[in-house]
């Protein structure tokens, strides 16, 4: 159910620099979306753009999809631990040790610590780019493999497509979070994703959260697509 206080919309801010992102922000309702800052604006703009989220009350997921050796990346959760944000992610694929690394180094930031989450099989894959870098089970087969790993590592949760979000709620339970981009009103272009469902459809389904970026940022009325999509929603 989508609340005041828990926003299931996450607008993905990938705009080339602050300006255009903030101009739409300072059009939002953070009681009814929260904010994703992913690699590019992060990349221009940094920890000072999020703080200025934060500060405008976004709750802000830092979209940095960290892969690296477990040193260097619950090191870097612990940097977006420290930044405040809501959520922070790393790549599931980085395995066992990294993500129980994250898990662990973010145990000393106490109730107030960011949600930690993985990604397992990105939506703008389908089973022939998995077949590309050596995978030959289906995507839903390998997003389930690194959703167990990913919970018995104890996280929060996952990003995978809303197509898979019955399977692992089946097999993961209700409170093991489902973070989905690749998220496409019916008139909306698909673009590079691959694995896609309505909005509508991807609650149903079992999302927890749904990833939006182009099909609200560049509308000829961003706002109006929020709106759109909020009200689509709002009941479910
Ligand atoms: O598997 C993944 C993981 C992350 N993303 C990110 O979500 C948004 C989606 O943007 P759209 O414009 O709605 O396609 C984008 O920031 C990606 O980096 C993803 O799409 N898939």
């Amino acid at each position: 159910m989508q609340t005041a206080n828990d926003p299931k919309i996450i607008v993905a801010l990938d705009f080339p620099s602050q300006n255009p992102a903030l101009e739409l922000v300072d059009k939002l309702d953070p009681g009814k979306c929260r904010l994703k800052v992913g690699k590019e604006l992060f990349t221009r703009s940094g920890p000072q753009l999020v703080e200025g989220l934060q500060k405008r009350g976004f709750d802000v997921f830092l979209d940095l999809k960290f892969h690296d050796i477990p040193n260097t990346t619950s090191a870097a959760v612990a940097a977006a631990a420290d930044l405040g944000v809501w959520m922070v992610n790393v790549h599931a694929s980085g395995g066992e040790k990294m993500m129980t690394a994250c898990r662990e180094r973010l145990e000393s930031f106490g109730a107030d610590r960011p949600l930690l989450i993985a990604v397992t099989v990105l939506t703008s894959m389908n089973a022939d780019d998995l077949a590309g870098i050596g995978i030959t089970d289906s995507p839903e087969a390998q997003v389930s493999r690194l959703a167990t790993l990913t919970k018995n590592c104890g996280l929060d949760g996952v990003v995978c497509s809303a197509q898979e979000a019955p399977k692992l709620k089946a097999e993961q339970g209700a409170d093991f979070k489902l973070i989905t981009p690749g998220i496409r009103p019916l008139t909306a272009d698909k673009g590079d994703q691959q694995r896609i469902m309505t909005p509508t459809d991807a609650l149903k389904a079992g999302s927890d959260y749904l990833v939006i970026g182009r099909p609200i940022t560049q509308a000829a009325d961003p706002l109006a697509a929020l709106e759109a999509i909020h009200s689509e929603v709002i009941g479910l």
